[in-house]
Parts: C-alpha cells; structure tokens; sequence
C-alpha cells in the first residue's frame, strides 16, 4: 500500500483561487494546482511559485503548481472552480450568468474527462445556478457536486452580531438558508450566543437590520473595493468544505445542493444545512420552517429558478 497527500486542483488562479491556494497550503491539506487559461498559466504560476516560498517561513510542506494544461489535473481529490468573471459595483450576481455559464460548463467538461472521481465545489456565480451547470455537465453524482455560499453568508451573519453586542464571534453559531442572492434566509431562530437565542440579547429591529446587511454582504464589499468581489472570507468558506471532505469530518454546515423534493425543492440546486464529510454531500438535514422562514425560504427559492430559467 502506498499513501500520498490529498490533492487539491483549483480553477482559476484569480483572487479567490489564489487565496484558496494559499490557506490550503498553510493548513497543509494537500497538494495544489492552479489551473487558468494559456494567456494566465504564466502569472498563475508566478502565484505558484509565490505561495511556495512562503512554505519555509509559514512552515508548510505542500506542493504548489500551475498549468493550463488539463491532464495535470487528473487524480484530483478536490476540484474547485472559481473560474469566470466577478461583479463590479451597480452589478449583479445574475448579471456573470451568461458568460459564467459557458466558462463552468466548459470546465465541467474536462473535469468529467480528466478526474472522473474527485468532489467539485463551484463558487463562481450566480453560484446556484452554476452548481446545477456543473452538475449537468459533469453527470456526476449529486453527493460529489456542491456550491459555496452558506459557509460565507453564516459567517457574514455572525461577524455583524459580534460586532454589534462586542462578543466573541466563536460563541456565535447561526446559518443562512437559500440562494446566494439578497433574498437569502439568515435563520435568527436558530441563533445562537453562547447557547442563548439570539433574540434574548438583541432586539428586533436592530436583529432585522443584521440580516438585511447580510443579504447585501457581498455588494457591500463590491461597492468598497470597486473592481471586484470579496475573497478572503469567500476563500476561506472554500478551505473548511475542502477540510470538512478530506478529512472526513460530517461537519453540519449549509452548503449549496441539489434538491429533489427536500424542502419542498425540486430539480434546483440551493443552500441548505447538510453533513459534509468524506463521502462529500452525506445527507441533508431537512429543519422544520415556521410560515414566515418557510415564505422567504420559497421566495429565494423562487429567484434561483428565475436566474436557472436565463440559461436552460
Ligand atoms: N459563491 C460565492 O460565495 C462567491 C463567488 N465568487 C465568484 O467567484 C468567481 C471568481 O471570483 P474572483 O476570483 O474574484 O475573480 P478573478 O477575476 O480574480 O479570477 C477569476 C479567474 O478565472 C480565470 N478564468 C476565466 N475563464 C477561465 C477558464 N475558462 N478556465 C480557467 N480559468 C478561467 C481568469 O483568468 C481569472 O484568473 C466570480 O464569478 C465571483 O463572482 C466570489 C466570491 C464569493
Ligand atoms: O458579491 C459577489 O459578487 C461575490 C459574492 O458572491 C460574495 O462576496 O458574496
């Protein structure tokens, strides 16, 4: 018997992909390869190269390549795409779908023929509607095809409550139901502080403007930065799915899935709470609504079939 290091294929080398290249690398999770197009293959391994001299100062032991060239990617355990054009301000999400969805399929495709096997996390957006691409376009089974938002949106959601009552923001445990978009579903009912609901240590209204800065996270990061879109946060949401896989872990985590009758979903791919571990997507943990989450659940719901209806 033989052993080696998980390896870790990232696509697109961009501002994502770098710094999910780089976090994995300092958590020593596995091998990685950045793939981009042959016009980026020289800068993505300028990035390479880069993140692998950090190793003898950070004290990791990785190795870190580049390349366009598919075939590199082939035993991949992990492939993550974040391949495809980011939103700049007075965008929106749905705004990428057209020319995201020919770059994911594309993708897809190759992922298909060179690493038959591996689990593929997509977060290139609008990233509902781009898991069910990839999906489609891979055939894949749907434990091993899932999307990154929930893990972002949550942590979003617990970085204002800290702010806001000046607590530990690990004492913070809540999550985020729905599609990535600002009719997402940040569930104040299941917030916790420290064990104690939410709803005792704040009230309403300040709680009710917590989750409308939620929804619009990722444009409030849009409009700061000016010429592109969030990706520390984004990539490190990435990093604790990638752990959460190879290391088996059956973490409870709200990740972007595809639905056939669960939540009262069909044929749609939308963040719900599920248990990731080593058999990638194990099961969907399916939570009783109250009327009120269960219409703004379905109202979300309704817009990622909206944005699906552009590209099928
Ligand atoms: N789901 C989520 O929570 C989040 C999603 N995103 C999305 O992730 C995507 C990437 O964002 P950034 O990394 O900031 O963008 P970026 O522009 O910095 O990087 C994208 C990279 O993809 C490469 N690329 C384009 N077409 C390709 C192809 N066919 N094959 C291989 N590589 C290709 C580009 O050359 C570029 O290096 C965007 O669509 C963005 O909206 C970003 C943050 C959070
Ligand atoms: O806002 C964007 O375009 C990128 C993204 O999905 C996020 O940061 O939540």
């Amino acid at each position: 018997m033989s052993f080696r290091r998980p390896k870790i294929v990232i696509i697109g080398a961009g501002h994502t992909g770098a710094t999910v290249a780089l976090m994995v690398a300092q958590k020593q999770i596995g091998d990685i390869v950045l793939i981009d197009l042959p016009d980026f293959e020289s800068a993505a391994k300028g990035k390479a190269l880069d993140i692998l001299q950090a190793g003898p100062i950070e004290r990791f032991n990785v190795q870190v390549t580049a390349t366009s060239n598919y075939q590199e990617i082939a035993h991949a355990d992990i492939v993550v795409i974040t391949a495809g054009i980011a939103r700049k301000p007075g965008m929106t999400r749905q705004d990428l779908i057209h020319t995201n969805a020919a770059i994911v399929r594309t993708v897809s495709e190759q992922i298909k023929r060179y690493a038959p096997t591996s689990y593929v996390i997509v977060l290139s957006n609008p990233v509902d509607a781009m898991t069910y691409v990839c999906l489609e376009a891979t055939g894949f089974p749907k434990n091993r095809v899932m999307g990154q938002s929930g893990v972002l949106d949550t942590a979003r959601f617990n970085t204002f409550i800290a702010q806001a009552l000046q607590l530990a923001v690990e004492d913070i445990s809540s999550f985020v139901l729905g599609g990535h978009g600002d009719e997402m579903v940040p569930l104040v009912r299941y917030t916790y502080v420290g064990g104690i609901p939410l709803e005792k240590l704040m009230p309403q209204a300040q709680i009710e403007q917590l989750v409308e800065r939620t929804r619009k996270g990722g444009g409030e990061i849009v409009a700061l930065l000016g010429n592109g879109s969030a990706y520390y946060a984004p990539a490190a949401a990435i990093v604790q799915m990638i752990e959460a896989i190879v290391k088996d872990q059956r973490k409870v985590m709200p990740i972007i899935t595809y639905l056939q009758g669960e939540y009262q979903v069909n044929n749609a791919c939308i963040g719900v709470p599920v248990v990731l571990g080593g058999d990638g997507i194990e099961s969907v943990i399916e939570l009783h609504l109250n009327e009120e989450e269960q219409q703004a659940f379905n109202h979300s719901v309704h817009q990622v079939y909206q944005t699906l209806a552009y590209i099928k």
